[in-house]
């Protein structure tokens, strides 16, 4: 009913919030955009789900998020993938590596610090509900 989409549509203005401003993260620039299929070919063999904040914004616009956890199973493929493409000891690949660290730190702090339980609760709810 109209209180369940007011839930929602404020789960829409969190997760955008935090995902524009992800994006805004100078360090987190390889990351803004789907991995270049022409310059990396072998990127969709290797990675079964690519992911990146770009896709995770259109996402939330298209309500496919319903619960925070939802959103979050998505967000963690971009760093998890960035692990696995790059996993050599070159200077590259670790540089890359220390940015996916720094991406699987950041959200969980901020959603730490800024998610209420009750609402994530609330969201649970209507998502056992649909
Ligand atoms: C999230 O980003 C990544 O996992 N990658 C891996 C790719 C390998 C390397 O860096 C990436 C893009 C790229 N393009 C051209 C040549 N080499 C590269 C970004």
């Amino acid at each position: 009913e109209q209180q369940e989409e007011d839930v929602l549509r404020e789960l829409r203005l969190f997760l955008r919030n935090i995902t524009e401003r992800l994006s805004l993260d100078r360090r987190f620039k390889a990351f803004t955009k789907p991995v270049d299929i022409e310059e990396v070919p072998d990127y969709i063999l290797v990675i079964k789900k690519p992911m990146d904040l770009s896709t995770l914004l259109t996402n939330i616009d298209e309500s496919k998020y319903v619960t925070v956890g939802k959103f979050m199973s998505d967000a963690d493929l971009i760093w998890r993938n960035a692990l696995e493409y790059n996993p050599d000891s070159d200077p590259m690949d670790r540089h890359i590596r220390h940015r996916a660290y720094a991406l699987k730190d950041t959200i969980r702090a901020i959603i730490r610090d800024e998610l209420d339980e009750e609402f994530e609760r609330v969201c649970e709810e209507i998502r056992e509900s649909r």
